[in-house]
């Protein structure tokens, strides 16, 4: 993506050739400002805080985490106790265990004088599988998008109004983002496109990092708080929602930011298309039912009860909206059911959300 007119991946090798450089997303949207990795603990530190979050960075941060980890200590021991310490860091995106397991897959069979280089040359291999998949599903998207916009042409709409939740964008993978993949291609075509964005509390990734790729790339869109976006789709102002995905099972359940199978259920309630971006890392092939199965990460109170912004005189401040007695429940992720997910939009093509539908795209 371009940041002031630069194209700027999310993550890259530093010039010293060892360490990684992220940026802190924790910062955003008022500051920039890019972290060095130098140890595997700073980069698992790293996902841990969010300093870089959504699935497909989670996974690269986690490769280049294995890398920093051989350049310390090449040994089996401390591969297994690296892959152990990146693992513990979150447990929803499936895409953490898949590039740990691309990086124990690579660097075991390896003597371990070689490991450190392979485990650098993997990683980068994996981040540049990342832009290629987000890249194509950015253009099944554009397909669906095309189509959707030809349909309310016709019926005398002015723009594309798309609804979306949480940030999978650009921030939230190597680079071009899954689901604001086709919002980007759509609109680089010269297409009028406008875009809703969920705030997504408790953290507001769509607030701060989504609205800040929009404002970037100069893509039209309007913060609403996340209760807004069903009564926009009754009154006809949202033609269809897109989202990411954490883990999507074999059968097309999707866990994403808590509050998307809400919208998922205010979509189907109103005949409104509800997409979902799915990279295949992203899909975990040994699930069934979502429900039941996937982990739903909870993460600290404090998340809920405070709120970090800037201040009229343009200092960064934390506050607590809340009474000091009253105790907050902070879940991060729901499991929308597949039967509420129009289509799947894979690197692939796009796909109903069922086992056949996924098995035909990738055999498996
Ligand atoms: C393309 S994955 C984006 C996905 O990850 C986000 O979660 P988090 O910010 O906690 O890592 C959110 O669920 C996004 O849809």
């Amino acid at each position: 993506m371009n940041v002031n007119g630069t194209p700027t991946r999310t993550i890259w090798l530093a010039d010293d050739g060892r360490s990684v450089q992220i940026i802190d997303q924790t910062r955003l949207p008022h500051a920039w400002e890019v972290i060095t990795l130098r140890s595997m603990a700073e980069a698992a530190r790293a996902i841990k805080d969010m300093w870089v979050r959504g699935a497909p960075l989670i996974g690269a941060t986690a490769a280049y985490g294995m890398a920093l980890a051989m350049a310390e200590d090449a040994s089996d021991a401390n591969l297994q106790a690296a892959h152990d310490h990146l693992y513990a860091t979150r447990p929803t995106a499936v895409n953490l265990r898949w590039a740990l397991q691309a990086m124990q897959d690579c660097l075991r069979p390896l003597p371990a004088d070689q490991r450190a280089a392979a485990a650098y040359q993997r990683a980068a291999a994996l981040c540049d599988e990342d832009v290629e998949i987000n890249y194509a599903i950015g253009g099944h998207g554009l397909t669906l998008f095309k189509q959707r916009w030809t349909e309310r042409k016709a019926a005398g709409a002015e723009r594309l109004n798309v609804l979306t939740h949480c940030n999978a964008g650009w921030l939230a993978t190597v680079d071009w983002g899954t689901a604001l993949a086709p919002i980007y291609r759509f609109f680089d075509e010269g297409l009028p496109i406008h875009v809703w964005v969920d705030e997504t509390r408790p953290r507001n990734q769509g607030a701060s990092l989504t609205a800040w790729e929009l404002n970037q790339h100069g893509v039209p869109h309007t913060v609403i708080p996340d209760n807004v976006g069903g009564h926009l789709m009754q009154h006809g102002m949202v033609d269809l929602c897109i989202v990411g995905t954490d883990r999507t099972t074999a059968s097309g359940d999707v866990c994403n930011k808590i509050g998307t199978y809400l919208k998922a259920l205010a979509a189907h309630d109103n005949g409104v298309p509800f997409y979902v971006a799915l990279p295949s890392p992203t899909i975990d092939w040994t699930l069934d039912d979502g429900i039941k199965e996937i982990p739903i990460e909870e993460r600290d109170a404090t998340e809920v009860t405070q709120l970090t912004g800037r201040t009229a005189s343009g200092q960064i401040e934390t506050i607590t909206i809340t009474p000091a007695g009253s105790p907050a429940g902070n879940w991060g992720f729901d499991v929308t059911p597949a039967r509420y997910v129009t289509a799947l939009i894979t690197e692939k093509g796009v796909c109903p959300a069922t086992r056949d539908g996924l098995a035909g795209l990738f055999g498996v």
